[in-house]
């Protein structure tokens, strides 16, 4: 499929207002993809590789403005691309606007690929692209992406400047994705979803539906070394989960990081983090605990940060390593590191998903004999409410409340694991503005401006944090958040949303401050969520359901 065909495609698709008519566009899209089709099915999610490949193409607006003014001619420079991009608000709009001759850049350019642009040539050049690591190859990658916008028309450009920004924004998600693929090849909405959560791949699920039908949906497997997402839990309390089930399975609720361990004693050891970054190196001990476990593995479990005496430390202590990942070995002299399993999805060639909670549980106890997280089933309150009280006198972050017949489902956040924390209240918010500091803080970001999620990659500012953040960190988050400005006036800049701050507060009141229509009081800076990324970010309807809840 020529990637011109794709982009008016596309362009109906984000023309169109409603989800079932979107669904049904996107179902004929499908449809008519041919060998093309994984790579369609991903591209609309703004893809290029498997969502359990954390490969990201590390694509920065100002490498994209660079080749986008390369590719619109010598009367055009990265600055003016950034101009245009403060007035319209969206980069596919500039690139749209930039008038990109296709064929006719060809031969002014002297490019060698005569033939049209096509889907799989967008995939492979920007495989080629997420591949390029190290000295040149910011040269290397604006090389990469002139070439395609050399070769692109406008409607192309503005599909592929947004793709490459992780901006697609086109009004399709995953459930659009999920039912187009069912429409398409006429396969059960409820197999496709279970095929999307075992491979976590809509392209290979896609394939599978339209060539093998349920039955190849229901024969998807998974592969130790593959990361799926992981099941999340809701807030809850020892009533509702007494009320829904007859029994409850109750675990402590460690203040780590979550992490999905892959054991293969033939192969190798991986470890993934909850947005499916590979953290192998990060967390040695982790790779070193489960070496003795002589049967293929995967594991779902938290990594804790401990101190001499063993007692939990906070979870930066372990999202530190992530983000550092050369000082490991320094860093664990500081702060030891252990694994807590909670869970088990795989043993020896067996999936597990489906088995109930103790069922797991049990296996999980066949393979591995300590560093295992304690679990009572109980059916009153008062057990509850001491298993509580000893998890939080042992210095942890409260209790996990479970239903003992639930199955695994992953990337779910369902009501069959409850989260029970005291009203240490805090979100999980993305940072899309700052303010440079004064005076000795006059060479920093000093005050960042969070949103919440509104769906779909757009956010809503809630208010600003400065609180809560030392020096060091000051300069650390500086340099993080610099390389992701994408405006400046005056002392105020926007940012990129790609970091993501956990912020505690005291209350949440209606503002008109700020467009969320709400501004959190008192705010203050936790840490940052590097385990999380802005799609993972509280949302708006979370907010309001907290301020729902106090009033
Ligand atoms: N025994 C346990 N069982 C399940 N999850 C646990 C357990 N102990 C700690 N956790 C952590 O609690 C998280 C469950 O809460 P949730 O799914 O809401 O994630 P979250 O948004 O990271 O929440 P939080 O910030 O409260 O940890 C898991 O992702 C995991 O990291």
């Amino acid at each position: 499929m020529d990637f011109a065909d794709f982009a008016d495609r596309v362009a109906a698709i984000e023309a169109e207002p409603a989800d079932l008519e979107v669904t049904s566009l996107v179902a004929d899209l499908f449809v008519d993809a041919g060998a093309d089709l994984p790579v369609v099915a991903r591209l609309l999610l703004g893809r290029v590789v498997p969502a359990w490949d954390s490969t990201t193409l590390d694509v920065g607006p100002s490498l994209c403005h660079e080749a986008l003014a390369r590719a619109a001619g010598p009367n055009v420079t990265a600055d003016d691309v950034a101009d245009r991009l403060a007035d319209a608000g969206e980069i596919g709009a500039v690139a749209e606007s930039l008038d990109l001759d296709g064929q006719q850049g060809l031969a002014a350019f002297g490019a060698a690929d005569p033939e049209p642009l096509t889907v799989s040539a967008v995939d492979s050049r920007l495989r080629d692209l997420a591949a390029a690591d190290g000295a040149g190859s910011h040269d290397h990658k604006v090389e990469v992406l002139f070439g395609l916008f050399n070769r692109a028309d406008s409607l192309s450009a503005r599909y592929l400047a947004r793709l490459v920004l992780s901006e697609m924004r086109i009004g399709v998600g995953e459930g659009i994705v999920r039912d187009a693929i069912a429409e398409a090849f006429d396969v059960p909405v409820a197999a496709v979803e279970r095929a999307l959560q075992v491979e976590n791949d809509c392209g290979a699920v896609a394939v599978r539906a339209r060539d093998e039908g349920v039955a190849g949906l229901d024969a998807a497997e998974l592969v130790v070394g593959r990361p799926v997402s992981a099941m999340l839990a809701q807030a809850g309390t020892a009533v509702d989960a007494l009320d829904a089930w007859e029994s409850v399975a109750v675990e402590t609720k460690f203040d780590g990081a979550r992490v999905q361990v892959h054991h293969d004693p033939a192969g190798d050891t991986r470890v993934f983090s909850r947005n499916l970054e590979d953290v192998t190196d990060a967390l040695p001990e982790i790779v070193e605990f489960v070496a003795g476990i002589d049967v293929p593995v995967i594991l779902d479990g938290e990594a804790l940060a401990v101190d001499d005496a063993g007692d939990p430390l906070p979870f930066q202590e372990v999202l530190r390593r992530f983000r550092r990942k050369h000082d490991v070995a320094r860093m664990r002299e500081e702060v030891t590191v252990e694994f807590r399993a909670f869970d088990c999805l795989h043993v020896d060639g067996t999936d597990l998903l489906d088995a109930p909670l103790l069922d797991r549980r049990e296996r999980l106890a066949d393979v591995l004999s300590d560093g295992l997280s304690p679990l009572a089933v109980v059916d009153d309150a008062e057990a509850i409410a001491d298993h509580e009280a000893a998890a939080l006198d042992a210095g942890h972050e409260g209790i996990m409340l479970k239903n003992p017949d639930s199955t695994y489902t992953p990337g779910k956040r369902g009501q069959n694991w409850l989260k029970r924390k005291p009203d240490v209240e805090t979100l999980d918010l993305v940072v899309t503005g700052a303010e440079w500091g004064e005076g000795r803080r006059a060479n920093h970001l000093g005050t960042f401006l969070l949103s919440a999620r509104v769906g779909n990659g757009e956010f809503a500012t809630i208010g600003k944090v400065a609180t809560g953040i030392t020096d060091e960190r000051l300069a650390e988050l500086s340099d993080r958040l610099e390389p992701l400005i994408r405006e400046q006036e005056g002392t105020e800049v926007d940012i990129e949303p790609r970091v993501v701050f956990e912020v505690g507060y005291e209350e949440i009141q209606a503002s008109p401050t700020y467009g969320s229509g709400y501004a959190l009081r008192f705010p203050r800076f936790v840490a940052v969520r590097e385990d999380k990324t802005p799609a993972e970010a509280d949302s708006l309807e979370r907010v309001e359901r907290l301020v729902g809840e106090r009033s």
